[in-house]
């Protein structure tokens, strides 16, 4: 049995359908990333999987529960951890996690002992008595992480849950989604971190409610059509304007201090990258042939839907 799965999975709100027509399945103990810009449909699909919400058309099953018709069975096979996740900041870490052992209606006996697992789980074991909301952004995350897994469920859906977080917390919290999956939890996360959606074992691409691809993220690199060419320059703004106006027909994305130029013919491109580039007097450090990233996939995927 899969852990989710959705067979044409719709949510409209008057004229907009925010999901539409999403049909897909999750293995158990898979990592799935669903990723989307802002808006794209993440969270409505995260609120349909989890219960929270109605489809208006379609379904979805999660550990074999009917979504709608089994809601409240549901709730005790699933972790849910949303963008604004309901942590007290008046309450301190130990107190959120009682919280939360209430609500799941955990047992007094071995409570303790799971709420002191959760805690050495993520690091959060020296700050017990801190208020939460005296916590950093990181430790937050993991505290939310951490409620959201007091009832040992199989599958866990986070809602961009290292959002605004700094690096090393990100890294952090992806280490214990790891040790999460080892022990063979399922986990649906969004993201509009493309680093992280190289992390899943398989990522679906959302956009405008649409899932436009679903698989490995190797196996979605493989859907580029061309060739990357990467060009550094001093001064890649000014460059990406004017590639962006004299090669026609090719896409020019900036990633950080380099250009990423996407092409069929990567040896005709590269000599007129040059020649424009030198013409109007802009430096080229170099220009190579590189392995596209997700986002550049994302950003390929997107330019062939926008002229659809
Ligand atoms: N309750 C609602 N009523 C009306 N429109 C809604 C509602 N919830 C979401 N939408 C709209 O549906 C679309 C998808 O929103 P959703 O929140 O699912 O996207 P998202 O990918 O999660 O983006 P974000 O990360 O910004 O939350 C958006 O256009 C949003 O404005």
């Amino acid at each position: 049995m899969d852990a989710i799965t959705t067979d044409n999975l719709t949510k409209r709100f008057g004229n907009l359908t925010a999901v539409d027509g999403l049909t897909l399945s999750v293995a158990p103990g898979e990592l799935f990333g669903l990723v989307g810009s802002d808006g794209a449909g993440k969270t409505t699909t995260m609120r349909m999987l989890t219960g929270i919400m109605d489809p208006t058309e379609g379904s979805a099953r999660v550990m074999g529960r009917h979504t709608v018709r089994e809601a409240e069975p549901l709730k005790e096979e699933i972790g849910y951890m949303s963008q604004r996740f309901g942590l007290y900041p008046d309450l301190t870490v130990l107190e959120n996690l009682h919280f939360y052992a209430d609500i799941y209606g955990l047992p007094r006996r071995g409570r303790d002992e799971k709420i002191g697992l959760l805690l050495s789980f993520s690091n959060l074991t020296p700050f017990g008595k801190r208020l939460a909301g005296n916590l950093s952004g990181g430790m937050k995350q993991k505290l939310g992480l951490a409620c959201a897994l007091i009832h040992t469920p199989k599958v866990l859906f986070l809602d961009e849950p290292t959002n605004g977080v700094d690096p090393v917390s990100r890294r952090d919290f992806w280490r214990i989604l790891y040790q999460l999956l080892r022990e063979g939890v399922t986990v649906f996360v969004a993201t509009a971190y493309l680093d992280e959606a190289d992390r899943c074992n398989r990522v679906g691409l959302i956009h405008r409610g649409k899932l436009l691809a679903c698989d490995t993220p190797d196996n979605l690199r493989g859907l580029m059509d061309g060739t990357i060419l990467e060009v550094r320059t001093p001064d890649p703004r000014r460059a990406a304007l004017l590639l962006r106006e004299r090669l026609e027909g090719e896409s020019v994305g900036i990633f950080g201090d380099r250009l990423h130029v996407v092409t069929r013919d990567a040896e005709e491109t590269g000599r007129a990258i040059k020649a424009i580039m030198e013409g109007a007097g802009v430096t080229v450090q170099s220009i190579r042939p590189v392995e596209p990233s997700l986002e550049d996939v994302l950003v390929s995927v997107l330019s062939g839907e926008a002229t659809r």
